[in-house]
């Protein structure tokens, strides 16, 4: 079979994001590994607003105009279903003005404390390319806080099965339950069977 012209041999990951760098970088390098070299682009992109597919798609394409080649990046959500998956896509902001306790008293007035952790990987060859999504969701509750506070909301989400939060539970393991290495996993399956 003739060489794939479609293949890069580099990837940038552009995030502001030093967690989820790690997380990825390790996730990598449990025996998941991707067609390509990953590289760190350490971009602070802006975020459109909207459906979090689109959110992810268009940080992927600037991205890729920023680097000039193949490029990848994820956004990531915290949906609560009582609230129809908001805050969703704004879950940063929502974690900096609240913090742990103001986001478990958005859910004081409602029964159900289940939502679910989403990560959505973008990923597009190049700057004049369409960006491929990869979906990766994990299910679970909000509850109180628990745990080391080093990321984000991890000390509130508890993920189904588990008696631990995400910050309690040792990142080996969150590594591979968690919406980050399901939506990677489904990244990689693509990347190695269009460049295979
Ligand atoms: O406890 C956590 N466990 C996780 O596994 C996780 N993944 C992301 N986050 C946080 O959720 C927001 C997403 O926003 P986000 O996707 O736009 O990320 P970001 O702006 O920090 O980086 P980036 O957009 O440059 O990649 C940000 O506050 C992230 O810190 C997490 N928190
Ligand atoms: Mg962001």
């Amino acid at each position: 079979m003739a060489a794939s012209t479609k293949a890069a041999s580099e990837i940038m990951f552009a995030t502001g994001n030093a967690n989820k760098l790690r997380e990825v970088v390790a996730i990598l390098e449990a025996g998941h590994p991707l067609p390509f070299t990953v590289k760190a682009a350490n971009l602070d992109l802006p975020e459109l607003q909207g459906e979090p597919t689109e959110i992810a798609k268009e940080k992927c394409r600037l991205a890729a105009q920023q680097v000039g080649g193949a490029v990848m990046v994820e956004d990531t959500s915290l949906c609560f279903n009582a609230m129809g998956g908001l805050p969703g896509p704004y879950i940063k902001w929502f974690l900096q003005k609240l913090g742990h306790d103001g986001l478990n008293r958005m859910l004081a007035g409602f029964e159900d404390k289940t939502g679910y952790a989403q990560c959505i990987f973008a990923y597009s060859p190049g700057p004049s390319a369409e960006p491929q999504v990869f979906i990766g969701r994990t299910e679970g509750r909000i509850v109180q806080a628990r745990g080391q506070t080093s990321f984000g909301w991890d000390p509130i989400f508890q993920p189904d099965g588990y008696e631990e939060t995400y910050a309690q539970l040792d990142k080996a393991i969150k590594n591979t339950i968690s919406h980050r290495y399901r939506a990677l996993d489904k990244l990689r399956d693509y990347l190695l069977n269009t460049t295979a």
